[in-house]
């Protein structure tokens, strides 16, 4: 049996990746200066991995997420997703088939839906945009009870539901077409603590499901603990430890991360 060309490698690999911006200039008398996101990072998430990333606001997790998705120009460094290059600067047809392989889930399902369209449009919008074949009616139907909602559902708008059942409807949407990878940055910080569980189980539960690798950047080490096996820690640009949930969770080796820790209760393995 032939195996996949990044079958020796991560489903996604990033090698010294960076982003730097250029500072604003203040008076007209400053130098220009640059700030940087991210320092030149090598990162690998393996098939069917699920990785957490965390760290405090500003330590790089979304500049990195969003150059892994092609949805930034690194600075400097690649990325290969299941063996193929990534060019952020490649028109949007070309990159098709990354869009393909990934769906994305953010953190305000208020925002992030279209308020005018159609839930049925909403989830239904990558299976046209991407020009995947099929029956996309049938498709949308199947992907809002996977979700937890009703199949007829799809004919309402995002106004007549509530925040977990926009959430569930973003999930649908970042699932329809059959990612291998799925992307969540902060999926779900607006959600409240009782919708929080509903959500959680339903990721764990699509992960099995649709045997899907999983980015998922997140303050809520409660999170990250129960739908991660992995969790890489960021600070001012860089990832400063990475490991096994279990490991780095209970027995970090930077104190940067066990301040981080600190404040939450991390709930023993079992
Ligand atoms: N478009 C931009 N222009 C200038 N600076 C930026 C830009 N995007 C991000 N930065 C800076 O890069 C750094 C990292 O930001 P990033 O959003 O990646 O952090 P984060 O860890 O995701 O933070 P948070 O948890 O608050 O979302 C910050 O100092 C931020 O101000």
């Amino acid at each position: 049996m032939s195996s996949p060309a990044h079958a020796d490698r991560g489903l996604i690999v990033a090698e010294g990746l960076s982003r730097s911006f250029r500072v604003r200039r203040r008076t007209m008398f400053d130098r220009p200066r640059t700030s940087i996101a991210l320092h030149p990072t090598d990162l690998e998430v393996a098939e069917g991995e699920s990785l957490g990333l965390i760290g405090e606001s500003g330590s790089g997790k979304s500049t990195l997420v969003r150059l892994l998705l092609a949805l930034d120009r690194p600075s400097t460094g690649r990325v290969r997703v299941a063996g193929r290059d990534v060019d952020a600067s490649a028109s949007a047809r070309s990159l098709h088939w990354l869009r393909r392989d990934t769906g994305l889930v953010f953190q305000d399902p208020y925002a992030s839906l279209d308020p005018r369209m159609s839930v049925g449009r909403i989830i239904g919008e990558p299976l046209w945009a991407l020009d995947i074949a099929g029956d996309h009616r049938a498709r949308v139907r199947d992907v809002l009870v996977q979700v937890g909602l009703d199949a007829d559902m799809a004919d309402r708008h995002p106004h007549e539901f509530s925040g977990g059942q926009r959430q569930r409807i973003a999930l649908a949407r970042a699932i329809v077409h059959r990612p291998r990878i799925l992307v969540g940055d902060e999926p779900m910080s607006a959600l409240d603590v009782t919708v929080r569980a509903q959500i959680l189980a339903l990721l764990s539960r699509l992960r099995v499901e649709e045997g899907l690798t999983m980015i998922t950047v997140s303050h809520d080490i409660g999170l990250v603990q129960h739908l991660s096996d992995t969790v890489a820690v960021m600070k001012d640009g860089r990832i400063v430890e990475r490991g096994t949930v279990s490991a780095v969770l209970q027995h970090p080796a930077q104190e940067y991360t066990k301040r981080l820790l600190a404040a939450v209760p991390v709930i023993p393995s079992v």
